[in-house]
């Protein structure tokens, strides 16, 4: 029998985390072995899969994730950015990889896992969908093609409980733009717009975020001229697509040389 790579989910009562436990569970590449929550969670000492009301799964939530991370061959994180930081630091100290879904994180704390990934394999991508990680390569290509003629909007919406804004997603497509245009995505965003404001300006790339309800996430990339306008368009509408991403990218990275990656490089998308 081969072995599989044991997994652990931390934020494992939040939405992305109980559908990676479900996603998982079902996968006969992997097997779950532990379960994080914060100190002073509800589900902390009780079986995941009785937390979710589903059957028992035989892993018990806990909230020390240095002992839960002692049984692992990777961990998927799904959280906040202050939680990733501290979780990126005790994967590395244990050498597992490390996906990182969690989005809405600084520049300063992008650049704090760098010591991180000198000793562990870090996926990190601020959208896990083949779909969306193929709408950013072919966001390039049309901003390559198309002049400052055509003004660039980043348009996305998601689900009432989100934090963060734009998305991790649009910002993906923003830097995709950029590099499309041949422009650092931090000398033309444009990512305030109340009051006057005063006309666009020409080469700016603009991002609009829309919450509300239970939407999954939809992301448009709009090419704007006067006469035409173009539309690249992703909507997910299950959150397995993020969670089979993730759990892919932790299997891929098995056997992986230390380095920061992401999901281009699981998809083989740049071969
Ligand atoms: N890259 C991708 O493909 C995707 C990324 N995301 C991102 O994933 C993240 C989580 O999203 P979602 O599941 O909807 O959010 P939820 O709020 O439903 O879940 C977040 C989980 O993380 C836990 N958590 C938060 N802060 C800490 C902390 N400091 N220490 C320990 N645990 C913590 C929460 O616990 P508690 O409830 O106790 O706070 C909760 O269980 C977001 O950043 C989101 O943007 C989401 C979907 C796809
Ligand atoms: O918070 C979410 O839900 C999502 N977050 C990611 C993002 O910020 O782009 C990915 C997805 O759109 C869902």
């Amino acid at each position: 029998m081969t072995h599989k790579p044991g997994i652990v989910v931390t934020g494992a009562s939040g939405r992305m985390g109980q559908m990676l436990v479900r996603i998982i569970s079902e996968s006969d590449k992997a097997q779950l072995v532990g379960a994080v929550e914060r100190t002073g969670h509800d589900w902390v000492g009780q079986d995941i899969g009785t937390a979710m009301g589903a059957r028992a799964s035989g892993v018990t939530v806990i909230d020390d994730p240095l002992e839960a991370f002692a049984q692992a061959q990777a961990i998927i994180d799904f959280t906040a950015p202050e939680a990733t930081l501290e979780f990126a630091a005790l994967a590395a100290q244990a050498r597992l990889v490390h996906v990182i879904g969690t989005t809405g994180m600084s520049d300063a704390q992008i650049e704090a896992l760098t010591p991180a990934a000198r000793h562990a394999v870090i996926v990190r991508a601020g959208n896990m969908s083949l779909g969306v990680n193929l709408l950013t390569q072919l966001t390039r290509k049309v901003a390559a093609a198309l002049d400052e003629d055509f003004d660039i909007e980043i348009i996305e919406a998601h689900h009432h409980h989100k934090v963060d804004a734009p998305s991790g997603t649009a910002l993906m497509l923003g830097e995709a733009a950029a590099e499309g245009r041949g422009v650092a995505l931090a000398d033309v965003a444009d990512r305030r717009r109340d009051g006057i404001t005063g006309a666009r300006e020409r080469g700016n790339i603009g991002f609009v975020a829309i919450r509300g309800g239970d939407i999954v996430g939809e992301h448009d990339v709009l090419f704007a001229a006067p006469g035409e306008r173009i539309t690249l368009r992703h909507v997910a509408t299950d959150r397995g697509v993020f969670a089979r991403g993730a759990l892919r990218a932790a299997l891929w990275g098995q056997g992986k040389p230390p380095g920061a990656y992401d999901m281009v490089d699981v998809l083989g998308l740049n071969d």
